[in-house]
């Protein structure tokens, strides 16, 4: 029966595929990635949602396809076998097409498949001995055909082009390809305001002959096509959503590597990484080319992007090792000899004194075949290696020290550095252990991870985070992997995925910003190349807060100075409360209520011990308090007001602070911690700013708070007559029905503990069922630029914290 592409568009407005862009991409699937006809829709859906016309999409047979026909090549003379396994890759073949094609689509395929099986038929009876590469290539061929049929039924047109037509390969010059031959068939195959399938694996000599590119060598071929076409972007949607910092079958601590260097990621594939391939990267270098390795199994995910990068990247680590090496020693390798050998066989190493090579062991047979030509005497030894990598690793001494450190004990044969400067290598004589290569991994990675900071809001509080965090990068070992990448006030944003120079980051600000809007915000977010991002919230905005809900559902961690998340109604809340333990992101926001102190910390304390609140009560807020501490007479309140502004201690907008919203946000923001649910609106409110100056911009209050002082005189002079004092107080507590909350001005007498507070602190008084007849009593300066910025990088200490010690669980699927 024929499967359907599910949610296919053909509305040409809706249809992604309509865009044509001059650049062209290049997608290269592996065979397990088209191993059925399920792969190969979801195939399809990846190329409709990331490909465009005129892209190239490279194709590996499907399947085991290619093993199956080095199958029949095996048992030619066999001729039951043979048959056997001749009909049953035409029946593989014949379901998948059956399968994916409606019967016309079908029938031009199967009637090639036909002919093809017949031509192996034929071929078997002399035992391929001409035919061996033909025969192979039917695997890519008739992946490619068969891709090109579904995209051109279901999606867009789609040209399949055999690689045979284009890459040409000089057999007298060790088989390099001409360039310039194949960058003139590419041209000439390709077909414009479509798609071309490109077939993996093969190519052919001058003469003709079908040449194939070995292990892998569909990667090779996506990289190639690539180079001749002047790509942008290669991407190598395989079974593994990327490169990680040492195989993740062995090691569960490994991490997933978002970026990586050019240089390194060659050294990875030249030490024969199992996902990078050695030759892969070859035809990148002369064009600025990007690598993305992704999974088709998870393609929302993002892999490995390889290419240039700065220091971050460049910081990465990873461990591989490779238990199939063979070393020849001989006393009698000459200049030449080398060069060969370094062409023909790439070398995992080379002695100094050129006494020793180290080879892969698939080259074993054909290095020793050419060593005895030429009647070289040798020596060979089973060796493995396991290599730290990075850039320019073999120069950094305490990753040098803490690989040795892991290998004491050990009887390693040799420990080098590679002549590049990318790999510290250690050779043994027998097998690697499992737990040697997690021992290593640990103490050269020490398991850690790249944490992103993002900071939204510079100014009163924002800049003193900012003017603090060079110090507490510099200090604090669990922020050493935090990198400051993005700066964002309200209409403008730095991003630096390579980071942000935390000593100039305000100058970096004003110089490279540029105006972006949250669509744009969001989009960098999704694609970050970090193992965790946190974003620090130091903005007044509801609008932004708004942003949470997608933050929470990228795994984005929230640090809030900004209070109107968490005051925001139940539904947004709970909302964000689930998404967050959903998807594992963290929200810390200790600083929205008391600023520093740890009032938010000691509610979960409480609640963690068992304990249960039943009252909250207390002065919440630093400038009412400062404000009524002050306020004696002598100087008018509008006076006192304009001096808690220049001191960074009101909101952006003073009445915010005297209409009680702040300190009503704060109750809520508490009592919800204590376990509470209730809206803002059911905490009773007195409003502090009269009528007339309620829709007035910030400047044009300020500009009339003397307006104020009237008001405050006379209920100075109320509560001295009772002989007592100004304070806004909050309340909170547990009734027999549900709560009463309340925030207001209250008279209270001089010697209440709410009355003898240092201006501007705060104080909550905590009444518990542990905490009774004496409550517990927090109090301390509740706002400020230092106390509210420290309070912020506490905050962030504890978050990095809490990810050094987070495993993920890496899912893999296999590796091809
Ligand atoms: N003062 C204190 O003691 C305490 C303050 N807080 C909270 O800290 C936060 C910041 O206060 P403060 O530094 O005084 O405020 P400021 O007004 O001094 O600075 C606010 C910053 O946020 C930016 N911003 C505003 N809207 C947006 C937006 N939509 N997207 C991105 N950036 C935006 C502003 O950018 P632009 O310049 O472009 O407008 C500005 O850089 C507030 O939420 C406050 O409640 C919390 C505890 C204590
Ligand atoms: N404006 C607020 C700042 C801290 O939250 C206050 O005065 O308390």
């Amino acid at each position: 029966m024929q499967q359907q592409v599910q949610n296919i568009e053909f509305n040409a407005s809706l249809n992604p595929l309509k865009q044509v862009e001059v650049t062209t991409n290049v997608h290269k699937f592996g065979g397990s990635s088209l191993a059925n006809a399920a792969c190969i829709l979801r195939v399809v859906e990846i190329i409709k949602d990331n490909a465009k016309l005129n892209d190239f999409i490279v194709v590996s047979a499907n399947g085991k396809t290619t093993d199956q026909l080095f199958e029949l090549l095996e048992s030619a003379d066999n001729d039951q076998l043979f048959a056997t396994q001749l009909k049953q890759l035409k029946d593989d073949q014949a379901a998948l097409i059956n399968e994916l094609l409606d019967n016309n689509q079908a029938a031009q395929l199967l009637q090639q498949l036909t002919a093809d099986i017949e031509f192996i038929n034929t071929e078997s009876a002399n035992s391929f001995k001409q035919s061996r590469n033909d025969v192979l290539a039917f695997g890519e061929l008739w992946s490619a055909k068969l891709l090109a049929a579904v995209l051109s039924q279901n999606v867009c047109k789609a040209n399949a082009i055999d690689a045979r037509k284009v890459l040409i390969l000089d057999s007298g010059n060790n088989f390099q390809l001409n360039e310039q031959l194949s960058k003139t068939n590419i041209t000439a195959e390709k077909l414009a305001n479509q798609l071309n399938i490109f077939t993996g694996f093969i190519a052919s000599d001058e003469q003709g002959n079908t040449q194939t590119l070995g292990r892998n060598g569909s990667d090779y071929s996506a990289t190639i096509a690539a180079h001749l076409l002047n790509a942008q972007n290669v991407t190598l949607w395989t079974d593994v959503n990327g490169v990680y910092s040492a195989d993740p079958r062995i090691v569960n601590t490994a991490r997933k590597l978002f970026r990586l260097e050019n240089s390194v990621a060659k050294e990875l594939g030249r030490l024969g990484n199992p996902v990078l391939h050695a030759n892969t990267l070859n035809p990148l270098t002369t064009h600025n080319i990007h690598l993305n390795v992704a999974s088709s199994f998870a393609p929302q995910d993002s892999g490995t992007e390889i290419g240039a990068f700065g220091e971050i990247a460049k910081s990465e680590i990873s461990v591989t090792h490779n238990n199939e090496l063979i070393k020849i020693d001989s006393t009698e390798f000459d200049v030449k000899t080398l060069e060969q050998i370094n062409t023909r066989f790439q070398p995992i190493y080379q002695c100094q004194n050129n006494t020793c090579i180290v080879i892969s062991q698939q080259f074993a047979d054909l290095a020793l075949h050419y060593l005895q030509a030429q009647n070289i005497t040798f020596s060979t030894l089973k060796v493995s290696l396991i290599a730290v990598v990075g850039y320019q690793v073999a120069n950094r001494g305490e990753i040098k020290a803490r690989f040795k450190r892991a290998l004491k004990h050990t009887d390693i044969a040799q420990f080098v550095g590679s002549s590049n400067g990318h790999s510290l290598l250690a050779f043994f004589e027998h097998e690697s252990s499992v737990e040697l290569i997690n021992k290593v991994h640990s103490q050269v990675t020490k398991d850690s991870r790249n944490i992103g900071l993002v900071i939204a809001g510079l100014g009163n509080i924002g800049k003193r985070f900012l003017e603090m965090l060079p110090q507490q990068l510099n200090r604090l070992p669990a922020l050493e992997n935090v990198h400051l990448v993005g700066l964002a006030t309200s209409k403008k944003a730095l991003i630096n995925t390579d980071g942000i120079e935390v000593n100039q980051a305000l100058e970096l600000f004003q110089q490279d910003s540029l105006a972006y809007d949250n669509q744009l915000l969001l989009e960098w977010l999704s694609q970050h190349p970090y193992d965790e991002l946190v974003l620090v919230d130091i903005t007044p905005s509801e609008q932004f807060s708004n942003l949470y809900q997608a933050f929470f559902e990228q795994g984005i961690h929230v640090i809030s100075a900004n209070k109107c998340a968490g005051s925001s109604s139940t539904k947004a809340y709970n909302q964000l409360l689930n998404t967050q333990q959903l998807t594992g992101s963290q929200w810390l926001v200790n600083t929205t209520v008391g600023a520093g102190l740890p009032v938010n910390y000691a509610i979960n304390d409480l609640l963690n011990s068992g304990d249960e609140i039943n009252e909250v009560a207390g002065i919440f807020s630093g400038t009412l308090s400062w404000l009524f501490s002050n306020f004696d007479g002598s100087l008018a309140f509008s006076q006192l007001l304009q001096n808690a502004l220049e001191q960074g201690f009101t909101e952006p907008d003073p009445r915010d602070d005297l209409s009680g919203l702040d300190v009503q946000r704060k109750l809520l923001i508490l009592a919800r911690l204590a376990g509470f649910e209730l809206e803002l609106t059911d905490i009773e409110c007195q409003n502090l700013v009269p009528n007339s100056l309620i829709g007035l911009s910030t400047d044009e209050f300020l500009a009339q708070a003397n307006l104020l002082d009237e008001y405050f005189a006379d209920k100075l002079h109320e509560a001295k007559q009772q002989n007592g004092c100004l304070r806004y107080v909050a309340r909170f507590s547990k009734t027999d029905s549900g709560y009463k909350a309340k925030v207001g001005l209250e008279i209270l007498a001089n010697d209440h503990a709410f009355a003898n507070l240092t201006p501007c602190d705060n104080i909550f008084l905590l009444t518990t069922n542990w905490y009774q007849d004496n409550p517990l009593i927090i109090q301390g300066p509740g706002a400020g630029r230092d106390v509210t910025a420290g309070g912020l990088h506490s905050d962030l200490v504890n978050l990095c914290r809490e990810l050094a010690v987070k495993t993920k669980e890496v899912e893999i699927k296999g590796i091809n």
